[in-house]
């Protein structure tokens, strides 16, 4: 826990492919907005992921990962690459351990509609995009990576929900639908995407957030399956608010909603527990622009703001949350002011987001 101003710790592990270039990105911006705000942190930067493995034959060395343990916060940039992968043919992801070893059980990602800039959707509503994809980041189906079986017949995999982790993600989602509402002036909606029409853990899922949601009379607590929400999310996005859901539904509708608002260069992400959090953008190393100069860091500057708040959130003081919403501001007024990303049509690269983006910052009084 940050103790004050001056002894914030984040350890920033940039990962690989475009991973790097936005990492590098945000630093740029936090160590200009950092000094602007006089927030003390010291960043120290450690190597993983799928290079790291090629190179050393570790994903992540267990001292990388202490020092990692130790910081106040995680900021990292994306890991894996399709052509190295573990021994048992699965890709490299030591940011799956983190997150299992952490306990890092809520993964928080926003999906917003950056102002003025176009949706895919035609309807003008879409603008009205602000959801938060609360993905369970512990168990689900993902509890199996490491224990499913292949046989020359069959692979079995195993999907987990368990009550401890269930109850703590529903007191999240409900206390997260609080805050939002709070802020919005509206009332907050949870609702739980699941599968509870056909297996028993959805159901069991169900039954723990129905309990909770008594503690939480002032949000309204609703269900959807994860099919009919596949189709909303496309059909009706602006009408949902918090969406918990196991941790592989979470990931794939995640993805799927980054598309309705410019795609993954604007979805960020933090992978928060009670002691620990990573902050990162939700996309992956994107191997096919990698090296380019074009990868979007709006994502991960968005996910450096959410780290900024959570510090101040937890004892760094308001400095650094009055830090995470100009980081927001100035994201938000670059794309008024006309800044347009390749992947929404536009001709600018990596440099320009971070150029506007200060010009943004320094232009604040
Ligand atoms: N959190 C993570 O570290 C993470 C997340 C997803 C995938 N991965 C890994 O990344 C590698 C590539 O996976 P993938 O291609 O399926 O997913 P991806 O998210 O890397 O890319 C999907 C698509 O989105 C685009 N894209 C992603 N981020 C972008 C950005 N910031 N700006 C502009 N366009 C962007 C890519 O160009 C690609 O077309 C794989 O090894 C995968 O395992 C890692
Ligand atoms: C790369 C992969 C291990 C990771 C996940 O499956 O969680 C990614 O897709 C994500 O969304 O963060
Ligand atoms: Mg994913």
């Amino acid at each position: 826990m940050p103790g004050g101003d001056n002894s914030v710790r984040v350890a920033v592990m940039p990962g690989d492919g475009i991973g790097r270039e936005v990492t590098e990105a945000t630093l740029a911006v936090l160590d200009v907005l950092v000094r602007r705000h006089g927030l003390g942190v010291a960043f120290e930067t450690l190597e993983a992921g799928a290079f790291c493995y090629r190179d050393t034959g570790t994903a992540m060395s267990e001292e990388t990962f202490r020092r990692a343990e130790a910081a106040d916060a995680i900021l990292l940039g994306a890991m894996g690459w399709p052509g190295i992968r573990y021994a048992d043919g699965t890709e490299i992801a030591p940011q799956l351990d983190l997150r299992f070893r952490l306990g890092l059980y809520a993964g928080v990602r926003p999906i917003r509609a950056i102002p003025g800039l176009p949706t895919v959707l035609a309807d003008p509503r879409a603008a009205g995009i602000d959801l938060v994809i609360l993905r369970e980041s512990t168990e689900g189906l993902f509890f199996s990576r490491d224990r499913g079986t292949v046989t020359a017949e069959a692979a079995e995999e195993t999907l987990r929900i368990t009550r401890g982790t269930t109850e703590r993600l529903a007191r999240f989602s409900f206390r997260l639908a609080e805050q939002r509402a709070a802020a919005r002036g509206r009332r907050g909606v949870v609702t739980l995407v699941d599968k509870a029409n056909v297996f028993r853990a959805f159901a069991f899922m169900r039954s723990i957030f129905d309990g909770v949601a008594k503690e939480f009379p002032g949000v309204e607590s609703r269900s959807h399956y994860v099919d009919a929400m596949a189709l909303d999310l496309v059909r009706r996005p602006w009408e949902f608010d918090v969406l918990p859901t196991e941790n592989m539904f979470g990931d794939i509708l995640s993805d799927l909603a980054a598309g309705l608002i410019g795609g993954m260069g604007f979805a960020p992400s933090a992978d928060i527990g009670d002691g620990h959090a990573v902050f990162q953008p939700s996309h992956g190393t994107a191997p096919d622009i990698a090296g380019q100069g074009i990868a979007n860091p709006t994502a991960m500057l968005l996910s450096a703001a959410m780290m900024l708040d959570w510090l101040g959130g937890r004892g760094a003081g308001g400095a650094w949350q009055e830090a995470a919403r100009a980081l927001e501001a100035a994201v938000d007024g670059a794309f008024a002011a006309g800044l347009r990303t390749r992947d929404v049509g536009g001709k600018d690269g990596t440099a320009a987001v971070v150029a506007e983006v200060l010009r943004m910052i320094n232009e604040m009084p």
